[in-house]
């Protein structure tokens, strides 16, 4: 599977951001294409997103000079390796790079090509990529993370809190799933319009967020899950992003909608009271990156009652995922392929995860596009558990519409992760 040519361009993401496509093509002519995805509020220690910083083209925002790196950099050294090494592959980039963070070639540069190639080794080989990735022990269809309600900076920080998502913990199957998520976030719509409040939607396609605080919209989430008919938190359980490293501040947490500054304690006061009065089942992000005697208390009052998620903390990264689990923080971790910049690097941070009785959550982004390899990811690790965003943008539509494929696909071998996901870390 000797790698014949790269070609490579700019393409577009859901916020009209330029972004990398990337073709590998094989000696056998068998081909694979990614594009990678964008976030919004990424997390510092996150490998570095290469654009191009010139005002007078795309805002500063295009990636011709990742584009170039690829095409006149990268390739050159790749053109004739095995593509189905992946690991040698992946190493070879690093190496090239030779930063920390991917900041000299781009993380989007090489993690198109780490991408692409597994593609056509795939396309060569007549198999669904979550097949050639996972082997024949791929077969956990995940339970999804669905976003109802948008906020943060993916919504121009309305409310706080960035994602008001629903887990239809009560589903019996994927698509059982998708269908009580579709009923939820049409009930949401009719409480809208019940509380007289415009709809229009944020960055992932969940509702706008028309309230004054943080809390009103767990309030109206709760009631969405209600008016579908279901119990909320034995059908369908509420999931929080708080994202909160965005509004950490001088060692503090600000609520700007809500005029209110808050100590660790405090605010970590203000979470619990939350899950005490809504049926929340995970948190992601509850405190800052860098918070990590916020995440120890946090770990403390809340690790044995609800799913808590590591995302900008552990940014898919193996050295910060081991140090969380030395001090026993979080009891789950994002897995983000663009933060960390390779194939192999983010399947070591799953291995990772599970190896510490840590659950993974395979995460999109929140700027993408048609590219559905984050699937394939979950589905060949059997992790579990993926986040997406709503379900009412075409660039998610696309992940669930693929998983939708692979359960046809599977059939009786294809088994849904159910409530059971949680067993090893929920008491
Ligand atoms: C998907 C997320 O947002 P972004 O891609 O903007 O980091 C997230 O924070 O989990
Ligand atoms: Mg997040």
């Amino acid at each position: 599977m000797k790698i014949a040519e790269i070609r490579a361009r700019q393409v577009f993401d859901s916020r009209s951001n330029p972004t990398v496509e990337v073709d590998v093509i094989l000696q056998s002519g068998a081909m694979g294409r990614a594009i990678v995805p964008s976030g919004a509020s990424t997390g510092i220690y996150e490998a570095l997103e290469l654009r191009d910083q010139d005002p007078s083209r795309y805002m500063g925002k295009s990636v011709f000079q990742a584009v170039t790196n690829v095409k006149d950099i990268l390739a050159p050294q790749l053109i004739g390796m095995d593509a189905s090494d992946q690991r040698a592959l992946d190493n070879r980039m690093i190496l090239l790079d030779g930063t920390e963070n991917k900041s000299r070639l781009g993380a989007n540069a090489i993690l198109g090509i780490s991408m692409a190639a597994a593609k056509a080794c795939a396309n060569q080989l007549k198999m669904p990529l979550y097949r050639y990735l996972g082997g024949a022990q791929a077969h956990l269809l995940p339970m999804p993370m669905i976003q109802i309600i948008g906020g943060g900076l993916h919504a121009d920080s309305v409310i706080d809190l960035q994602d008001f998502l629903v887990i239809p913990v009560g589903a019996g199957s994927f698509s059982q799933a998708m269908e009580m998520t579709y009923n939820v976030y049409n009930a949401t719509k009719k409480v809208y319009h019940e509380h007289n409040l415009d709809i229009s939607v944020s960055d992932e396609g969940g509702f706008w967020p028309r309230f004054s605080s943080n809390e009103q919209a767990m309030q109206i989430l709760t009631q969405g899950i209600q008016y579908a008919n279901y119990i909320p938190g034995q059908d369908v359980a509420i999931a929080l992003d708080v994202a909160s490293s965005h509004f950490y501040k001088d060692q503090k947490y600000h609520f700007a909608a809500e005029n209110k500054e808050m100590t660790t304690e405090e605010f970590v006061d203000i979470l619990e009271s939350w899950v005490d009065k809504y049926p929340i089942i995970s948190m992601e992000d509850c405190c800052a990156e860098d918070d990590w005697s916020g995440w120890e208390l946090v770990s403390n009052r809340l690790g044995q009652r609800i799913q808590l998620i590591g995302d900008d903390l552990f940014t898919t990264n193996i050295q910060r995922i081991q140090k969380g689990v030395e001090l026993g923080v979080c009891n789950s971790v994002l897995i983000k392929m663009n933060q960390i910049g390779t194939l192999t690097e983010t399947l070591d941070a799953i291995e990772e995860t599970k190896k510490a009785g840590y659950l993974p959550v395979v995460s999109a982004r929140s700027g993408e596009t048609e590219d559905t390899t984050m699937v394939d990811l979950c589905l060949a690790t059997n992790a579990g558990q993926i986040k997406v965003g709503s379900i009412a943008r075409s660039e998610r539509l696309a992940k669930y519409n693929e998983l939708l494929r692979i359960e046809e696909e599977l059939g009786e071998s294809g088994i849904f992760a159910r409530r059971e996901v949680f067993k090893n870390i929920l008491s």
